[in-house]
């Protein structure tokens, strides 16, 4: 297994003519890890994960990719496979022919087409043109095309883009094994419930700076307040043992359900009261996920700044 990062990022800045879509970017990416890119439209997402590919390069700042540096040329990093804005595929040909010319193209043999067509679950649409495939289909066949190199760095914008939900559990599948398997993944999506499932870590961008980056768990244990909403086997009684705990600010939201603004040591607090009365919680979520309470936070001060 790599020990290197596989991603290091230092002050990386992009811009285009006028626009900065990267201001000064930091990004630490360790090996085997699923990490999630998020941000606003036009945060820099698309910008960043083209830099990982070797498709521009930064104007400023130092880049490492599976420990070696890299340069001013344009050049693909070795190791590194994965695609932006949708996967380039030859509508014309079949998946097993685009399969093939992109082998022939990266010199890698035919071998291991049929294995990565099962990998993504198109094994028997294979032989049909691309033509006359789905948005969801081609997503998986990008996969597929990028899975075909063995990459130990796979770089993917928006790789739920169109799938249904089976077919993104697939995906997440084929995902979660490459990373148990020692690959990297860095992807972006718009799907705080998908990050949240598949990711360890994410960043955050905004207006093409970090707003935060690290794991998931940080974001719960680091963020303000949450709303939470708890159900228990007996409503009356646990509002009124809420509205004993400190730090618990009941919102009255539904007379059956007890939705609570808490920070987590308070939370925490309450619920170990809740079970010394003897009130089972049978259901304790929080309203918005602590990433897309983080997310609509921090991105929001961005933008107001
Ligand atoms: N080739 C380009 N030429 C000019 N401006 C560009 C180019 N690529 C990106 N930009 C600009 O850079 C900024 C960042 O764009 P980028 O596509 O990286 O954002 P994103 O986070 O991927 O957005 P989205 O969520 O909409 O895909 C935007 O302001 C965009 O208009």
């Amino acid at each position: 297994m790599d020990t290197a990062p596989a991603v290091r990022a230092r002050g990386i800045t992009k811009c285009f003519g006028d626009v900065v879509a990267l201001d000064g970017v930091d990004l630490d990416v360790a090996p085997g890890q699923i990490h999630g890119l998020v941000g606003p439209n036009g945060a820099g997402k698309t910008t960043l994960l083209g830099l990982l590919l070797g498709l521009a390069v930064a104007d400023e700042g130092e880049l490492e990719i599976l420990g070696a540096l890299v340069g001013r040329a344009l050049a693909a990093p070795g190791g590194v496979a994965g695609f932006v804005d949708g996967p380039g595929l030859y509508p014309a040909l079949t998946a097993r022919q685009n399969l093939a010319a992109l082998a022939a193209l990266r010199g890698v043999g035919t071998a291991g087409i049929d294995d990565v067509l099962a990998e993504v679950g198109l094994t028997d649409v294979a032989g049909d043109r691309v033509r006359g495939f789905s948005l969801g289909m081609r997503q998986r066949l990008g996969l597929a095309a990028a899975l075909l190199t063995k990459p130990r760095l796979l770089v993917l914008d928006e790789p739920a883009n169109g799938l249904d939900p089976a077919g993104k559990k697939h995906v997440h599948g084929v995902l979660t094994r490459l990373a148990n398997d020692g690959a990297t993944v860095v992807l972006s999506s718009h799907r705080m419930d998908d990050l949240e499932a598949l990711c360890s870590e994410v960043t955050i961008l905004a207006t093409g700076r970090v707003v935060f980056s690290g794991p998931l768990g940080k974001l719960a244990a680091e963020n303000r307040e949450l709303d939470y909403r708890i159900r228990t086997s007996d409503p009356e009684a646990a509002r009124r043992v809420a509205a004993e705990t400190s730090g618990i600010h009941d919102l009255n939201a539904a007379p059956d359900v007890l939705v609570v603004r808490a920070q987590v040591p308070a939370l925490d607090e309450l619920v170990a009261r809740l079970v010394r009365d003897g009130i089972a919680v049978r259901e304790l979520a929080p309203v918005v996920s602590p990433l897309e309470a983080a997310f609509l936070a921090l991105t929001e001060q961005e933008v107001t700044r």
